[in-house]
Order: C-alpha cells, then sequence, then structure tokens
C-alpha cells in the first residue's frame, strides 16, 4: 500500500469530503490497464473480429478496451509492432477522444510526447489535413515519433520547441489544439508510485505557472471558432478549474463547452469568490475520478474560441518546392507503391525523401520529422524506410509476404532474422517485399531465391 503525502491527503480530503474514505480503497485494487486500437488503421469491426485479448470495452471511448493480467504481453504481440493498438491507461484515453478531429483540420499537440493521444489524434485525421505534435524535450520527443510513425499516419510533423516560439509563426492557425498539460500527476500514484515523492519536490504550485502561459499561448495559436482541449492527469484545483478560469479573465474569446458526457464523469468544481458566469462555465469541466469510474484520473475541459474560422497560414514559411522530380532510383522504387500522393508533396533533403501533408509550407522550426519519410538513396540505390513500410498495406504494395501471427516466422522476423519463405509465393519472386502479419504490414524484406533479407529497423527489434 503506497504511503500517501500529508498534505496531498490533506488536500484530498477538502476537496472530496465524505468520499475520501471511498478513493483511498482504490489503491487496494489492481491499476486499470487498457488499450486503444488505431483509427488509421482499423475499424471497430475488423478489430473486434482480429482482437487477441479479451474484449471488455471501456463504455465511454469507442476505441477503447480494458485489458487484464494473463493475456500474455501485450506490447510483445505482433500487433502492436502492426501499430494496430496503443497501449493506455483509460482515463488517459478520453481527451483525445472528445476534441471532435475531423479529416482535413489542422491540430497542435503542444504537449504530446509519447504520443498516447497525439497517435489517436493522427488517427482520426484519416490521412487528411495534418497534426503538429510538439514537446520541449527533445528525448521524449524521439519516442513519440517513434510512436506516431508506428500508426501508419503520413501526415504529421513533429517538433521540439518552446511554445513562444510556435506562437509566432502559428497565430490564430490551428482547428484544433491539445494541451495534455505538464502536471503533478495525481492521477498516477496508483499506476506509479514513484509520482508521489516527486510531488514532495515538485507540488500543484509549480506546475500551475507553467499551466496558465501553456494555456494562454495555445488559445492565441487557435482559429477563431476552433476548440481546445486541456487536460492534466491531477486532481488539484490550483492545476485545473483554477487554470481555466485564468484563461477565461485574459482571454474574452474563449468559453468552455460541455464534450460528450458519460455516466461517470463528474462536473468542474466552482471556485471560490468567482462570478455565478465563471462557475457555471467551469462546472462543464470533466472530472474523471477513480472511485467513481474505471480510470485512474484526469481532468479536461473543452474550449472554444468565439467567431467564424478563416483560412490562415503560418507565418514566415519556408515555401516547399514545387513537387520535385524524384530521382530515377525513387521514382522505380515509387513505382511499386500505389499510395496517394495527391494530398502532399515529395521533399528530397540531402539524400533524404520525404512526402509533406498539403501545400507542405512551414516555418522554420526545430523538426525531428517533417511528414513521411519515405527512404534515403544511399550509391544511387533508394532505401525505403521502416516509416513507409507502417504507411503501406497489401492493396498499396506490389508484393508481399504474408505471414500469419501464429507463424513463428513473424516473431523471427521481428527480431531481425533471414527467413524461408519459399512456401508463401509473394507476387515477384525477387526484389521488395511488404512483410505482413494477418494482411497488416511490419516492414519491408528483399527476397531472393526463396530467403528474406531482413530489412526491419534494427531500432525497433523484438527484444
Ligand atoms: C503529461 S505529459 C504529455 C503526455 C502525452 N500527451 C501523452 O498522452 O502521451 C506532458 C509533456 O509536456 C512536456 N512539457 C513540459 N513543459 C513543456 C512546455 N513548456 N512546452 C511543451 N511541452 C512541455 C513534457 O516533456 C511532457 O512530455
Amino acid at each position: 500500500m503506497i504511503n500517501l503525502p500529508e498534505e496531498y491527503e490533506k488536500e484530498m480530503r477538502s476537496l472530496l469530503g465524505a468520499e475520501f474514505e471511498e478513493y483511498k480503497k482504490i489503491y487496494e485494487q489492481p491499476v486499470r490497464q487498457g488499450l486503444r486500437f488505431n483509427p488509421y488503421k482499423l475499424t471497430k469491426p475488423v478489430w473486434e473480429e482480429i482482437m487477441p485479448f479479451e474484449k471488455e470495452e471501456i463504455p465511454w471511448v469507442e476505441n477503447g478496451y480494458y485489458i487484464h493480467g494473463g493475456e500474455g504481453n501485450p506490447a510483445r504481440h505482433p500487433y502492436y509492432f502492426a501499430g494496430l493498438y496503443y497501449l493506455q491507461e483509460p482515463s488517459a484515453m478520453t481527451p483525445a477522444s472528445r476534441l471532435e478531429i475531423q479529416p482535413y483540420d489542422k491540430v497542435l499537440d503542444l504537449c504530446a510526447a509519447p504520443g498516447g493521444k497525439a497517435t489517436e489524434l493522427v488517427g482520426r485525421l484519416q490521412g487528411k489535413g495534418f497534426l503538429l505534435a510538439n514537446d520541449l524535450s527533445n528525448s521524449r520527443a524521439k519516442a513519440l515519433l517513434k510512436n506516431l510513425e508506428l500508426t501508419g499516419a503520413p501526415n504529421f510533423y513533429v517538433t521540439s520547441e518552446e511554445p513562444a516560439k510556435l506562437v509566432k509563426s502559428f497565430p490564430e492557425f490551428f482547428d484544433k489544439i491539445l494541451i495534455d498539460a505538464p502536471c503533478s500527476g495525481e492521477g498516477m500514484f496508483h499506476k506509479e508510485p514513484k509520482m508521489a515523492e516527486y510531488w514532495l519536490e515538485k507540488s500543484p504550485d509549480y506546475y500551475a505557472e507553467i499551466q496558465k502561459e501553456l494555456i494562454v499561448q495555445g488559445a492565441q495559436m487557435l482559429k477563431p471558432g476552433g476548440k481546445m482541449l486541456y487536460s492534466t492527469c491531477t486532481f488539484s484545483k490550483k492545476e485545473n478549474e483554477e487554470t481555466i478560469a485564468y484563461l477565461l479573465e485574459q482571454c474574452e474569446d474563449m468559453e468552455v463547452l460541455a464534450p460528450l458526457g458519460y455516466g461517470g464523469f463528474s462536473e468542474g468544481f466552482p471556485l471560490e469568490g468567482k462570478s455565478e458566469e465563471m462557475c457555471s462555465q467551469l462546472k462543464k469541466c470533466v472530472r474523471i475520478f477513480p472511485h467513481k469510474m474505471a480510470g485512474e484520473g484526469h481532468f479536461l475541459a473543452l474550449l472554444q474560441k468565439k467567431g467564424n474560422g478563416e483560412k490562415s497560414v503560418p507565418r514566415k514559411t519556408v515555401a516547399a518546392k514545387k513537387d520535385e522530380k524524384p530521382d530515377a532510383c525513387v521514382e522505380e522504387f515509387l513505382k511499386l507503391v500505389s499510395f496517394d500522393f495527391s494530398e502532399g508533396k515529395l521533399k528530397k533533403e540531402k539524400d533524404k525523401v520525404y512526402f509533406l501533408p498539403g501545400d507542405g509550407n512551414m516555418p522554420k522550426l526545430r523538426y525531428l520529422r517533417t511528414g513521411l519519410y519515405l527512404g534515403e538513396i544511399r550509391k544511387n540505390r533508394f532505401e525505403p524506410s521502416q516509416a513507409l513500410a507502417m504507411a503501406l498495406s497489401p492493396k498499396t504494395f506490389a508484393s508481399c509476404v504474408l505471414l500469419s501471427s501464429k507463424d513463428i516466422r513473424t516473431v523471427k522476423y521481428l527480431k531481425g532474422e533471414t527467413i524461408d519463405v519459399a512456401d508463401l509465393k509473394p507476387a515477384k519472386e525477387k526484389g521488395w517485399q511488404l512483410v505482413c502479419v494477418d494482411g497488416f504490414s511490419l516492414g519491408f524484406g528483399k527476397l531472393d531465391r526463396g530467403i528474406l533479407k531482413n530489412k526491419y529497423y534494427p531500432g525497433w527489434r523484438m527484444q
């Protein structure tokens, strides 16, 4: 049983009153775990037909399911490597599910790493429009990039920037913004007891200052008519309702909307000393308490900027060149691919080739990735990337090695081994193959006389 910090207990008692004892009992129960299928690659009926785990739906998240002990390790199943799902605590699935993303939206996830929400946002775009996923921490942004590449979506950028820099580049630009703010993590104490120790070092007061700055910066980048979702995985009013009240006082054109409800959600708390109008807005915020529903705890506020969304362009863009004619080796490889390149443009940078979403005009920033990385030209040969493999399927690549998840060769491939596939008869007997598990891409291989040379990205191998 975890020892909660004394000061934290005092604050929670004052927040929850008589319910506090019930809240404390959750620490005697197992942590709730979940997975969310990837909406870019799957529909619900398809997932439910193939899902290898027990089917228990998370009632307030359309594509979320609980996972239980005894179901093997879901982080080692081949479907995980195919990007078919993301492992996530159930209440953490809520913010992205309530941001109403539509294809063609321009979306910003300001504090995105490691990508629990960004992977859902990009999936909902269905390859149209784009997501800019940012995180101040460069090392965390690398994990974010991997998780986004695993989804197979081609339309995202990853940056590691100070939000103030983004504000200068994107004034009133985005249709949708998610701010999943750094916070004191009180909702994580159950899952990661170490968080309770960090709480003593950096308490809600510390984070509240950062959050106020972030939320106003978010509002500055939101189009009139655009929607923004602010969330935390903490319970303190200082980091939640007080941050929202601060935003409403600073930006009169922002208002709180009630997101799609669920019986287990609780209302936001009114704040002492604030007007009735302010308190009625704060009550539209959503509280997820672990003793009231099967999730570890979250806060969310869906916000909108008043007015009509006008089309806007980022300031000071570096104009992408007109669709560049690819090198002959790239062109040759792309003959194998029937991917829709009409929603963006090709760009070569040194020897690397990218597919940029939309018009490709973006400001100068610290990018970790611009669009879909297609591959690299080495000594006049084109080596396709792991990210491109993830974006393809048997319908969009000329020749595939189709493995089943039960076939031992699937795991061997994921471990980086050469495999004998002479029995499988792909369309082309020599050259590049897309290796798939039950029809979903895993990576590339190169075939010669029945032997498949492994081209799975070494950094992603199954250990
Ligand atoms: C709660 S976590 C985000 C979790 C992520 N949204 C997810 O679902 O996987 C907050 C993130 O904010 C980042 N961060 C901290 N300060 C920031 C700032 N000033 N601007 C942008 N990101 C920041 C941290 O590095 C951390 O990755």
